[in-house]
């Protein structure tokens, strides 16, 4: 198989184009699926606090740091800041915990989740009695500046941000010591962020593209929605180039110069999305997918309708 390619930093880092996503890998069944990715190949793992199975993907790295399969400096590991922890005198602690966790000592790359905060110090998804979540006011400006130092501290290698919007992005950049490398957004052909993309990369930013097969197992996915999976048009272009659907939609990104993070926890899956190094789309191909865009988001963050910062109300994109 051809070589898995990387995508380089502003910083200089890298960072393998391909990882896997853990979000819904449930804690009985993502160390398997950690495990089969770092036997096949994978170096890059996508990790969050709030997925509650990061001690089980931390199982899987450790073992397979044991068994010799990987060392820990040919591994590139991401998580990020939950919305209950933006209050700045938090911000160390909630990754020293995805740390210990992850039985890390450092992460390549820390992100805060969303702009939006949520009411510290208790449920993850703090809700009132309506079933309401319950918002933090503090501006992610100042948990960015918290941020900055895990940097310098030798806890983390670069961070990022996730799921800002461009008039955040711009926000941030005007206080910003130290930039963020990437913003890691919902990043698909009905929803392809050209617009977000550009402006990212003017500003020397690498766009992460998650649910990038359209997050079918999403939690509130109705039976009646279109999958992105199932697209007779995206059928098309698979059949014509003898790939899977998946794979196709693993090579959109990687060859529009994107970070992509396919989520799966079947080993056979995990195995088939990682054979994207064999092939590239043509230009056409890419033209042809992207005119599919119809702004159609799978992860609207609904529960943070109303929030100031909730990225997806005001800005265009
Ligand atoms: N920053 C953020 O706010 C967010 C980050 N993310 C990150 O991005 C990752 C990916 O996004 P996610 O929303 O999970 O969804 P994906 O778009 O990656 O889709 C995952 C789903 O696709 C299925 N699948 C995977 N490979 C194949 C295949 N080859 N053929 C058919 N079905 C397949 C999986 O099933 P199975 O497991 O059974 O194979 C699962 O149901 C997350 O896991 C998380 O790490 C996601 C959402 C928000
Ligand atoms: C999946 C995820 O990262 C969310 C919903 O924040």
């Amino acid at each position: 198989m051809a070589k898995a390619t990387s995508v380089k930093f502003y910083n200089g880092k890298t960072i393998p184009a391909l990882g896997l996503g853990t979000w819904k890998s449930k804690p009985g069944e993502v160390e398997l699926a950690v495990k089969a990715a770092l036997d096949i190949g994978y170096r890059h793992i996508d990790c969050a606090y709030v997925y509650g199975n990061e001690k089980e993907v931390g199982d899987a790295i450790a073992a397979k740091i044991k068994e010799g399969v990987v060392k820990r400096e040919d591994l590139f590991i991401t998580s990020k800041l939950w919305n209950t922890f933006h209050q700045p005198e938090l911000v160390k602690g909630a990754l020293l915990q995805t740390l210990e966790n992850l039985q890390l000592q450092y992460l390549d790359l820390y992100l805060v989740h969303w702009p939006q905060a949520y009411k510290e110090g208790g449920d993850l998804f703090p809700a009132d009695e309506s079933g309401k979540i319950q918002f933090s006011d503090v501006d992610y400006l100042y948990t960015w500046k918290a941020m900055e130092p895990l940097v310098g501290a030798g806890l983390v290698r670069s961070i990022g941000i996730s799921n800002f919007n461009s008039g955040q992005v711009e926000r941030l950049l005007k206080v910003a010591t130290i930039k963020p490398v990437t913003n890691q957004v919902e990043c698909h052909p009905y929803l392809n962020q050209k617009k977000l993309q550009e402006f990212c990369e003017a500003r020397g930013i690498k766009l992460t593209a998650y649910s990038p097969l359209g997050s079918p197992d999403r939690p509130w996915a109705k039976p009646d929605e279109p999958q992105l999976m199932d697209d007779p048009k995206l059928k098309a272009i698979a059949d014509r180039l003898g790939k899977t659907v998946a794979q196709v939609l693993i090579r959109y990104q990687i060859d529009r110069g994107n970070i992509v993070i396919p989520k799966s926890a079947n080993p056979a899956r995990i195995a088939s999305n990682f054979q994207v190094f064999d092939f590239k789309l043509s230009d056409e191909d890419l033209k042809l997918i992207n005119t599919f865009d119809c702004n159609g988001r799978f992860v609207p963050m609904t529960g943070s309708f109303g929030h100031q910062y909730h990225p997806f109300e005001n800005d265009e994109f």
